[in-house]
């Protein structure tokens, strides 16, 4: 909490109207709660009577901005909302490891070797030699050339059924200890993906939009040919930082060998990206394969 004194000697307050010009503002690191707002407001000789101020407010990752109009003027402030570590996130890794890492660098994930059983992983090959056609290229949220690479299309019925149960089955015991209603697993999120020579998938987060913000899980499960058809493709993990309110990669790191018929299980909010992949026969068959998708926060 900013005292108002220490405010008005090192703040000029500034009308300011656009997302971009707000986030440079929250860099300023100058946080007020809404009373502290009011109270500046009103320390303005032309300030409105506060009956006659109007506020609202939106959320953006884990910044809460607010705006107060008086008249045509409109101010803005921004307030950090302390970020939550789900508790039981431990608990999880107890029922899923197989192994796990909480070592250095200080990342977590959690790995399942030997996840399908063999007729299971056949299925899911005898539905991919058919399946060429119906993959298209990856776009990345935020629309951005350049930042992804690779092919992906939605699974049929019986896979989405099959694999989202298995993952189910390791989250269940946990998800009936949980404490409380909005710690109970929601929708299951999953496509098939297909990368080949050349691909990739540059650094990001898997929740950081307002239509992602309720995934707390991301799992990925890797298949391909045996032997291995292509080298690269590790999974970058990046230790978690946080610079002005926002998650951002930390300068360490873990890579991950996307091991044939293991799934990998880590919190969504982690800054990860797929390292370019090389495959020499560019053959659609020999492509780093995964099955992937997000676990999402039941909302009452
Ligand atoms: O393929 C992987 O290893 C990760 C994919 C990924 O990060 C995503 O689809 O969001
Ligand atoms: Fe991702």
């Amino acid at each position: 909490m900013h005292k108002l004194s220490s405010i008005l000697v090192n703040f000029d307050l500034k009308p300011l109207n656009l997302i971009k010009t707000i986030y440079d503002f929250s860099r300023q690191e100058v946080l007020l709660t809404e009373t502290e707002l009011f109270q500046l407001l009103q320390s303005f000789e032309d300030c409105p009577p506060r009956e006659s101020l109007q506020s609202s407010s939106f959320q953006w990752r884990n910044l809460l901005f607010s705006q107060v109009s008086a008249g045509n003027t409109t101010y803005w402030y921004s307030q950090q909302i302390p970020i939550q570590i789900n508790s039981n996130l431990s608990g999880i890794a107890n029922h899923l490891a197989v192994e796990s890492s909480t070592g250095k660098p200080d990342i977590l994930y959690w790995r399942i070797l030997d996840f399908l059983s063999p007729e299971k992983l056949q299925q899911l090959w005898n539905y991919l030699l058919t399946a060429r056609s119906q993959f298209n290229p990856a776009h990345n949220s935020a629309g951005l050339n350049n930042y992804r690479q690779s092919l992906f299309t939605a699974p049929p019925p019986e896979i989405y059924s099959e694999i989202s149960e298995k993952i189910l089955g390791a989250l269940i015991p946990i998800a009936d200890e949980l404490p409380n209603s909005s710690q109970e697993i929601g929708e299951i999120e999953m496509q098939i993906t297909a990368h080949n020579d050349g691909h990739y998938y540059k650094i990001h987060n898997d929740n950081g939009s307002p239509d992602t913000a309720t995934r707390f899980l991301t799992y990925v499960y890797y298949f391909y040919r045996q032997p291995k058809p292509f080298t690269g493709g590790e999974l970058r993990l990046y230790e978690l930082a946080i610079k002005d309110g926002f998650y951002v990669a930390g300068d360490r790191y873990q890579d991950i060998e996307p091991l044939h018929n293991s799934l990998i299980v880590f919190p969504s909010h982690y800054m990860h990206e797929v390292l370019p992949i090389r495959c020499p026969s560019q053959r659609f068959e020999d492509s780093r394969f995964t099955v992937n998708g997000w676990i999402r926060v039941a909302i009452d």
